[in-house]
């Protein structure tokens, strides 16, 4: 098994004039909870349909599971389970009849175990109840679900789901990260596109940010997290003596808002920049060491905000 279940080299797509995806270099674990995040309109979807061979790259190419791509799509693809914005679900056939015809399409399984497959997938998006409900009737959160459980009718070595909790309410949300959760620990790799970072943050071991058609950052999460450097927080009623003190210290970025002043701290030990608060006679309210959290990190890496409240 090759180390990288994803890789691309120099991805590239373009609409006409407008670049959508520019040069992007993907490289996924093998195992990996890989979060793909950006801004709406940033070339996930389009990386993501380039990906699974749907549109064809302007330059560029990729591997899937080791395999180049689209010359081993046949090979390759039936390990690898996608959702796409737009599936093709009939609207008059049940979830249940749906899931059948996509099951009958794929000649790698066998069709006498069909029901087991079809009722443990739906079992396992929480649709067994609505399993006999017509497409057209259900709603944009149970349309997602039909189509999470159309990518994992088999078992599945890639999971490439865009936005998946689009349109899911927050309990649904919830479902999908635990799914997500349980299909990593089977030993499968799942790619998502999320513009949402606390989905990331709950499911992903890996991150690949895009901003404008580029892929800005790449990295293990917990390789970012440590990168991150603390802050020591002084809540007071005199932020401004607060912030003298923290810059005397050698604190960075100090910055002030109201009863409260901050720095990076650096090599700065804590305990010191309390003494030294105290020594000033500066009242110290309350007093914080607080890593950034992703948000910060990734405005940073971007110089742009997330939509994070979806
Ligand atoms: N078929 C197309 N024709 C022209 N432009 C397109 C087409 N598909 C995508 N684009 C443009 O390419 C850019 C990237 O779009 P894409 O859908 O890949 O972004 P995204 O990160 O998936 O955003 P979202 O989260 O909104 O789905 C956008 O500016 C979009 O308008």
């Amino acid at each position: 098994m090759p180390e990288l279940a994803v890789q691309s080299r120099g991805l590239s797509k373009r609409f006409g004039r407008q670049v959508a995806v520019d040069a992007v270099d993907l490289a996924v674990p093998r195992g990996s909870v890989y979060g793909f995040l950006g801004p709406n309109g940033s070339g996930k979807t389009t990386t993501i349909r380039m990906l699974l061979g749907l549109i064809r790259p302007t330059s560029g190419g990729h591997t899937l599971l080791g395999e180049r791509m689209p010359d081993r799509a046949a090979s390759v693809l039936p390990r690898i389970g996608a959702l796409v914005e737009g599936p093709a679900f009939h609207p008059y056939l049940s979830g249940t009849e749906n899931l059948r015809r996509l099951d009958a399409a794929d000649l790698t399984v066998d069709p006498a175990s069909a029901g087991n497959r079809i009722g443990a997938a739906l079992d396992r998006v929480g649709l067994t109840a609505a399993a006999g409900k017509r497409y057209r009737a259900y709603s944009l959160g149970m349309r997602q679900r039909l189509a999470l459980a159309a990518a994992m009718l088999a078992p599945r070595d890639l999971l490439i789901l865009d936005e998946p909790t689009n349109g899911l309410d927050p309990q649904g949300t919830r479902e999908v990260r635990s799914l997500v959760a349980a299909l990593a620990a089977e030993g499968a790799t799942v790619l998502l596109s999320t513009h949402l970072l606390a989905e990331v943050e709950q499911v992903c071991t890996d991150v690949g940010v895009m901003h404008q058609g580029r892929l800005v950052a790449q990295a293990p999460l917990a390789e970012l997290r440590a990168a991150a450097t603390p802050r020591a927080q002084v809540t007071t009623d005199r932020p401004v003596e607060a912030a003298r003190v923290l810059r005397e210290l050698g604190l960075t970025d100090v910055a002030t808002a109201t009863r409260e002043a901050s720095g990076i701290l650096g090599p700065v030990p804590p305990e010191k920049v309390v003494a030294a608060l105290v020594h000033a006679a500066v009242p110290v309210r309350g007093f914080a060491v607080v890593a950034p959290d992703l948000e910060e990190l990734f405005v940073s890496l971007t110089g742009e905000g997330f939509d994070v409240s979806g």
